[in-house]
């Protein structure tokens, strides 16, 4: 059975928590105490609100969970720690020098940075990227007001420019951006609109090189406890977990 250690208490730890079978969450962080505490009882985890002690709990893996700060905070800790981790707040890799140390590390150390495909599809055959000539890649992130913090009357752009920049002004919001960004192997071009006529997070994604030319539109139900993250980001780590132990490895 692999244990994990799971930092951050919220919306997506607990999707995770509640599908947990060949893997068991067997400690938890928060920074809010008594969602800690909460969440420990409910899923048999022991809780921590001291980050170290956390850490040197005996687990195979931690799960980031939580946010871009956390993410920053406490990635490289981990790896040096000598665990695998996983990061659903990409937006923390956008800092090119921070992320370049982190897979040092991580290659020194012979650790694994995990990052979920989240709210997207399509991140496997987009590492052609990397390897072939790409002309176009743009992300179109539209979502309801509701899902931004804000509020609004009409379809309005809040951004456009490169993912590293948008991520940074919209971190609860646009983690996928950098997903595509290290898959695709450049800082891709991102525009985020607000619309009060959608009621889905949808990823629209126009990619065109060498290979041809695709476009992929994701349509995802918010999540029911944080409207800022898909459903879809759950599940998605929800299943790299379930996979970790399987020998049969798909679309990689
Ligand atoms: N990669 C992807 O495709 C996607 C990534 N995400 C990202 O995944 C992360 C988790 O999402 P979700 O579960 O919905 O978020 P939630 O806000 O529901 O849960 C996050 C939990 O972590 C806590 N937390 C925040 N910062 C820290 C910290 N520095 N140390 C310890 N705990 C902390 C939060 O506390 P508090 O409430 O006080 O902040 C909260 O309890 C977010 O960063 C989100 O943006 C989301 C969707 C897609
Ligand atoms: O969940 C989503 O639709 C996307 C998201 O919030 C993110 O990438 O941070």
């Amino acid at each position: 059975m692999i244990t994990v250690g799971l930092l951050g208490c919220g919306n997506i730890g607990r999707v995770i928590a509640a599908g947990q079978e060949n893997f068991k969450i067997t400690a938890v962080y928060d920074v809010v105490p008594a969602r800690v505490e909460e969440f420990a009882r409910e899923f048999d985890a022991k809780p921590f609100s001291d980050f170290s002690a956390f850490l040197a709990e005996p687990t195979d893996i931690i799960v980031e969970a939580a946010s871009v700060v956390a993410a920053t905070e406490h990635a490289q800790e981990v790896l040096e720690s000598g665990k695998d981790i996983v990061i659903m707040s990409v937006g923390a890799l956008a800092d090119k020098e921070f992320r370049a140390h982190l897979v040092e590390t991580a290659r020194e150390l012979k650790r694994k940075i995990h990052i979920p495909s989240g709210a997207v599809m399509g991140l496997d055959n987009i590492r052609i990227g990397q390897i072939s000539r790409v002309d176009k890649f743009v992300l179109r992130t539209t979502k309801n007001p509701k899902s931004l913090s804000r509020e609004a009357t009409e379809r309005t752009q809040l951004f456009a420019g490169k993912a590293h920049d948008c991520v940074r002004q919209y971190p609860k919001n646009t983690n996928v951006a950098e997903s595509l960004s290290i898959a695709c192997g450049r800082d891709v071009d991102v525009e985020l609109w607000m619309d009060p006529e959608e009621d889905r997070n949808m990823h629209e994604i126009f990619f065109e090189g060498e290979f041809g030319e695709a476009y992929i539109r994701i349509r995802n139900l918010p999540s029911p406890d944080n409207p800022a993250t898909s459903y879809l980001a759950a599940l998605s780590i929800l299943t790299l977990l379930k996979n970790l132990d399987n020998p049969l490895v798909i679309g990689a």
